[in-house]
């Protein structure tokens, strides 16, 4: 079998790199054929209509589900069928749609819970960083489920943070946040970027995606149907139309 010359030249030192996943459930192949990778610091948005197999690369990614076919690689290491708690510790965090946290559980107790596997000594003090990063000091003894939307996702953002993850899976992190919570979250994207943590994204605001992300996948029915720079792809026709709306 002959590897594209793209994946063979960036696979092995890439942050994150899956090869031709595939994904089956019945008769629907979810995921057909995938491949990708993300150097160091970078930011790769996935963009595609609801169904086209965004979630379901995620969770084959974060080791949620087995693949049917395909590999994926974590900062060079084969983690492919690997357990999800196991991929996490080798540097992969991710946030869901809907924030898992604890709801009567403090603020400040949710970001301790998130380390206890990864550094008991280390976690108030990465804690009081992730209350900065986040602008969530003012609430830290609040109980999660007494925060607004928006809170609930800036404190499962830095539960992530907690882990000192390499590589982070985010799916629509600003979906319906308020303007100003969208800005921390921008904020402490740029700043952990600059540390040197990847980022994957399922975005649906186009604005966002434009703003953070050097590349994107746009997927549709399983398959990656283009990628390349964001003023790339909102240059072709097809991608305009079905994905990004008409700007005139
Ligand atoms: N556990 C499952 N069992 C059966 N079919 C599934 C399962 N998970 C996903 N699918 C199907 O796989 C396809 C891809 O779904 P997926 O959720 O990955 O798409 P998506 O791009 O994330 O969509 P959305 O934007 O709505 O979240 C869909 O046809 C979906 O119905």
């Amino acid at each position: 079998m002959s590897m594209p010359a793209t994946d063979r030249d960036t696979r092995t030192d890439s942050s994150l790199a899956v090869e031709r996943l595939v994904k089956r459930f019945g008769g629907i192949t979810a995921v057909n054929g995938v491949s990708f990778s993300l150097a160091r610091a970078e930011i790769l948005g996935i963009i595609g209509p609801n169904g086209s197999g965004k979630s379901t690369l995620f969770n084959l990614i974060a080791g949620a589900e087995p693949p049917d076919a395909g590999t994926v690689r974590l900062a060079g290491r084969d983690v492919t069928r690997w357990p999800a708690w196991r991929i996490a510790r080798g540097g992969l965090g991710r946030t869901f749609q809907i924030p898992s946290l604890f709801d009567n559980m403090s603020v400040w107790d949710n970001l301790l819970a998130a380390a206890v596997e990864a550094d008991w000594q280390g976690a108030p003090e990465r804690a009081e960083e992730a209350l900065e990063l986040l602008r969530i000091g003012e609430v830290r003894d609040n109980l999660a489920s007494e925060l607004s939307g928006g809170q609930q996702k800036l404190l499962e953002f830095g539960r992530v943070y907690m882990r000192a993850p390499k590589v982070v899976l985010l799916d629509e992190v600003t979906a319906g946040v308020h303007p100003n919570i969208r800005k921390i979250i921008l904020g402490a994207l740029r700043r952990l970027k600059g540390a040197g943590v990847t980022f994957l994204i399922i975005e649906h605001d186009m604005e966002m995606v434009r703003e953070i992300c050097e590349r994107i996948l746009v997927m549709d029915f399983g398959e990656v149907v283009a990628e390349g720079p964001f003023a790339e792809i909102a240059r072709d026709k097809d991608v305009q139309q079905a994905y990004l709306g008409r700007r005139t």
